[in-house]
């Protein structure tokens, strides 16, 4: 079933379009990643789908009825901008957002102490939001959003001012709802959670969806360089757009150079190999491309994922 379909909406504030007709839908079970650099729109659409905002045109449906705040109880959210009373315990914080979702005040309490329990909080279930460091509080803010088991679920950037290790446990928590089936989805400026997660994924640029789809598809379009070790230069090659020689720590063998090589436009691997074979081009190793999602955001956004200034549209 469809979790979450939005179709055709946009939003301006002022004279800025901060969305711009984007259409996509998120079924059961699936996890899907929001990807957009800063600015791009995914907070402003995030709101319309939670009905904190409206959208200027276009329809929004979340578990098969429109968006509306009567939906609250069957999704969880994780804005982006974190905040909790500071003078509640972690237990009463999750007690009270469980009886906000429906739960009954046994329910929320046990599976509050379930999820303080697995982000390694139990200790501290009874102390202060107010002593607590900015990770863990962000931990017990993402435990608000999945305490009523949501079927629909929400994060905005969930990964940031998250260690390492304390963002493999969400990775884990978020693999853990879509495998209960809930629809997960997520905004992220991290391609390599994104890559280990989702089952598709969009790209918003200027407010508007410049790419949807499954992560081979988003791959499919990057072409990354071939490395070759080689005694001559590859350059002349017919397939062979740019080659540079590439920095290697290890230059046992000074005959053998290793070379980095962008394809000509429509141009694969396989025929690179090809034309070596039947030139004779001697080769002592060939390795193939593999484009990461952060290639491909490149490719796609035109830019790179990091912070920085708007993109050349
Ligand atoms: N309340 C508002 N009033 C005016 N402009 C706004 C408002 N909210 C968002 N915008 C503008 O809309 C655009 C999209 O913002 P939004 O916060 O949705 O982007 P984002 O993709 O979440 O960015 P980031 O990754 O930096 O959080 C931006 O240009 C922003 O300045």
């Amino acid at each position: 079933m469809t979790a979450l379909s939005v179709s055709h909406i946009s939003k301006s504030f002022g004279s800025k379009l901060a969305v711009d007709d984007l259409s996509f839908s998120v079924a059961e079970g699936e996890t899907f990643g929001f990807l957009g650099g800063n600015g791009a729109g995914k907070t402003t659409s995030l709101r319309m789908m939670l009905d904190i905002i409206p959208p200027d045109r276009g329809e929004i449906r979340v578990l098969g009825r429109p968006a509306a705040r009567e939906n609250a109880t069957q999704i969880g959210f994780l804005p982006e901008e974190r905040g909790l009373y500071r003078n509640m315990t972690a237990l009463d914080t999750l007690i009270y957002f469980g009886r906000l979702k429906g739960l009954s005040g046994t329910d929320a309490r046990s599976r509050g102490l379930a999820l303080l329990e697995r982000f390694g909080l139990s200790g501290e279930a009874r102390k202060n939001i107010a002593s607590f460091s900015k990770g863990m509080a962000q931990k017990v803010q993402i435990a608000t959003a999945l305490i009523n088991r949501p079927r629909l679920l929400m994060l905005d950037e969930p990964f940031s001012g998250l260690d390492p290790i304390n963002q493999a446990l969400l990775e884990d928590e978020i693999l853990r709802a879509s495998r209960e089936g809930a629809a997960v989805l997520f905004s992220t400026h991290i391609m390599q959670h994104a890559e280990r997660l989702c089952d598709r994924l969009l790209i918003l640029v200027k407010g508007r969806k410049r790419f949807e789809g499954t992560l081979s598809e988003a791959l499919a379009g990057v072409s990354g360089n071939v490395t070759l070790s080689c005694r001559a230069d590859p350059t002349a090659l017919a397939d062979v757009a740019e080659a540079h020689i590439a920095v290697s720590e290890h230059a046992s063998d000074p005959e053998w150079k290793p070379w980095s090589v962008a394809l000509k436009p429509g141009r694969t691997a396989a025929d690179l190999l090809e034309t070596c074979t039947r030139e004779g081009f001697a080769l002592r190793s060939f390795e193939l491309p593999r484009p990461t999602l952060h290639d491909a955001f490149i490719a796609i956004a035109g830019t790179t994922s990091a912070s920085g200034p708007e993109y050349p549209a």
